[in-house]
């Protein structure tokens, strides 16, 4: 058993980790760290959990744990992660801090960082990219709700070499925000739809930007510190009043005549021995993702204006982050990728 700790577990992905941690027959949770739940049972910030284990002091779950998660605000795991590793820990962190070469991290998030250096030992935590790598990592960089989404969608158009750009329209559930997100009060998200975040400005652009470049230059499998090629996409997020979910609908700046026969041919090959992919007849929606590690996409030739649209949708909490950062972890111990995942969601 390894001994897996959580610091920021009273948080949307601790709150995660903690379901699917729990029912991970390799794992042994030896601690979850919260400052204003310190000392409490698990059920104070919890109610669905039945377990009267305490949350502890952050120092007691780097003590304790071989494997961390940080399920932090972005800006504080570049101050923990270099302890963590100096302790001989493991790393996966949910938040943006290395996900991103340090001056770029800091152009977007405009966040100082204070581990610069740490970038270079960051692998990113996308197995559909990154499996061979993700094998010997010791710090794993967790990809953003949209971004996973976003380069899942596009990633076989990339990788043949034919993606140039891209329109992405996206929708999150309020989770998406965190606990303690800002404009999610009920009476304001309710019954509103919104755009936020627009004109070119959203963080995860860079992010989405590199991970389709990469592809563009190296193909599959693709290194986190690689060759990068040039895409060039817009983002218009959206808030939804909902609580998990994300669907992207995309519009593929492409090269090459397309006809839908050849993008299914091309996705279903690409994504044929994926366990978390599921290219489907129908389009997808958030619901039937609900609770799941899966990401259903579909590639769609619009053939009166000939444009290639891709939809894809997924849990954010799940596949869009805390089910992704248990995906890295089974790979970084040499488990079985699927342990402790569900492929199916829940309805209604
Ligand atoms: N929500 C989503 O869908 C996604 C979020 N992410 C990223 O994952 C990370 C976690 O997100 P999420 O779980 O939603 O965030 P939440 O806001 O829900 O939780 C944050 C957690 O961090 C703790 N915390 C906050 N500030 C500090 C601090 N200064 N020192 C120590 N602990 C602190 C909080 O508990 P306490 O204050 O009690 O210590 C809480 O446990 C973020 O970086 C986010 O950007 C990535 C993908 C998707
Ligand atoms: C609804 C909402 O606010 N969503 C967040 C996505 C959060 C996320 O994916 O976290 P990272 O910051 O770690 O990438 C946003 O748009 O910023």
């Amino acid at each position: 058993m390894v001994r897996v700790g959580i610091i920021g577990a009273s948080g949307y992905g601790g709150g995660e980790l903690i379901r699917l941690l729990k029912a991970h027959p390799g794992v042994e949770l030896v601690g979850f760290s919260s400052r204003k739940h310190e000392g409490k049972p698990l059920s104070s910030a919890w109610p669905q959990l039945w377990d009267e284990g305490l949350f502890a002091t952050l120092e007691d779950v780097l003590e304790r744990a071989e494997v961390v998660f940080l399920a932090l605000p972005n800006g504080l795991a570049m101050e923990l992660a270099p302890r963590a590793l100096k302790e001989g820990k493991r790393v996966i962190d949910l938040s943006g801090d290395f996900r991103l070469p340090p001056e770029v991290y800091e152009s977007w998030y405009e966040i100082p960082h204070k581990s610069p250096g740490l970038y270079r030992e960051a692998v990113y935590g996308l197995p559909e990219l990154h499996r061979e790598e993700l094998g010997g990592a010791r710090l794993v960089a967790n990809p953003g709700c949209y971004v996973t989404a976003t380069t899942l969608a596009l990633a076989p158009l990339a990788a043949e070499g034919a993606l140039r750009g891209a329109f992405v329209v996206g929708l999150s559930g309020v989770s998406g925000a965190g606990r303690e997100g800002e404009g999610t009060f009920f009476a304001e998200v309710n019954e509103n739809l919104k755009p936020y975040k627009v004109g070119g400005v959203h963080r995860h652009i860079p992010e989405m930007e590199r991970n389709l470049g990469r592809l563009l230059a190296q193909g599959r499998p693709v290194r986190t510190h690689g060759p990068l090629g040039e895409v060039r996409l817009s983002f218009v997020p959206h808030l939804v009043p909902m609580t998990r979910g994300i669907l992207v609908t995309v519009e593929a700046e492409v090269e090459g005549n397309w006809n839908q026969k050849a993008l299914d041919e091309l996705y279903q090959d690409f994504y044929a021995q994926e366990p978390f992919v599921r290219i489907t007849e129908a389009l997808p929606e958030t619901k039937g993702t609900y609770a799941s590690n899966r990401v259903d996409v579909k590639p769609l030739y619009e053939a009166r204006t000939g444009r290639v649209m891709v939809f894809a949708a997924l849990d954010n909490l799940v596949k869009g982050m805390a089910g992704q950062a248990v995906q890295n972890l089974n790979l970084m111990l040499g488990l079985p990728e699927e342990t402790a995942l569900p492929r199916e969601g829940l309805w209604p």
